[in-house]
């Protein structure tokens, strides 16, 4: 089978691609998501300046997934854009993750991002959901709707954006409605962590993380069906828009189902973060197997054909 694909009219070997914030923060990892089986690699999301982050313990492994409250370390837009412009992009796409934590920043690194004139991709991140005090503009919907006008107007450059889960077909249509409006708005990334979810040990009887109380974005298996649910929702309301899936993906079958629900390209986190970037390989065989399997020779015979009863 050929895992062959397109994005944005781009040509790419397969539908794999990190998640924004894993294997992902130095040069160094990047480097190495570049020279693996990933088709597309993302940056940390970035901020106006370097930030360290919530203290540790901030990411816990769990049977099922993980827990996080990394608190946005990162090393300051500058750094990613300096990566940007060095980095080969016939050998494949990178994307930049912007979580500014105001509309000022968001501007500021966009209009920067806009200005080096670099093939990089933008991923706004509207769904960060640990920096203490911070609301997530995903979840405000004036304010993100503020955002992307203010984003789309500066930017005048295809552009993505990072969205948390949604849980409500009301938010769905509201959020879906919102994107609509946004032309240069190209992709939609589904989803970010569940957010605030509290993990506990019992023989410690302790929360397990040390920001926010233990408080923290879930990911890995927990959160495969929502994921499902929202690649599928923005998928059947955005007609015109490009889904990317994120959220649950540990093998090819669950690759399998986000491209089943809509998606196109397909984002690895908790997975790779237990894994590293030998992940892709694995990812890649896998989905090839079941595509043999199942009698499919490229993904396009079964993307967004999910069947319902
Ligand atoms: O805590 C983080 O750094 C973080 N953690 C997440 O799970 N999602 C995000 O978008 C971010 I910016």
């Amino acid at each position: 089978p050929d895992l062959g694909t397109e994005f944005l009219e781009r040509p790419l070997a397969n539908p794999l691609m990190n998640a924004a914030g894993v294997w992902c923060t130095l040069a160094a990892q990047l480097d190495a998501l570049a020279d693996s089986e990933a088709a597309a690699i993302v940056t940390k999301s970035c901020t106006l300046v370097r930030r360290d982050g919530n203290p540790e313990p901030r990411y816990r492994a769990l049977p099922l997934g993980s827990i996080n409250s990394m608190g946005l370390p990162n090393e300051g837009y500058l750094y990613y854009l300096d990566y940007a412009a060095h980095h080969d992009y016939d050998h494949k796409p990178l994307f930049v993750s912007v979580s500014g934590l105001s509309l000022d920043d968001n501007l500021t690194i966009v209009a920067a991002l806009r200005d080096v004139v670099l093939p990089a991709l933008l991923e706004i991140n509207l769904s960060c959901p640990n920096v203490p005090g911070k609301a997530q503009p995903g979840y405000d919907f004036e304010a993100m709707d503020e955002l992307l006008a203010e984003v789309a107007t500066a930017y005048r450059r295809p552009f993505g954006v990072k969205l948390p889960p949604y849980f409500d077909f009301a938010h769905f249509d509201t959020v879906a409605q919102i994107l609509n409006r946004y032309e240069h708005l190209a992709f939609i990334t589904c989803i970010n962590s569940v957010g605030n979810a509290l993990i506990i040990d019992t023989g410690q009887e302790s929360a397990v993380i040390r920001p926010k109380d233990g408080f923290g974005g879930l990911g890995g298996d927990y959160v495969l069906p929502t994921a499902l649910a929202n690649v599928n929702a923005f998928h059947r309301r955005c007609p015109t828009k490009t889904i990317i899936g994120c959220g649950g993906v540990r093998t090819g079958e669950h690759v399998f189902q986000h491209l089943l629900a809509g998606a196109t390209l397909v984002q690895v986190g908790t997975a790779l973060y237990e894994e590293g970037p030998g992940i892709f390989q694995r990812l890649a065989r896998e989905l090839a197997e079941l595509m043999a399997h199942k009698g499919y020779r490229r993904i396009d015979e079964f993307r967004g054909r999910l069947k319902t009863l």
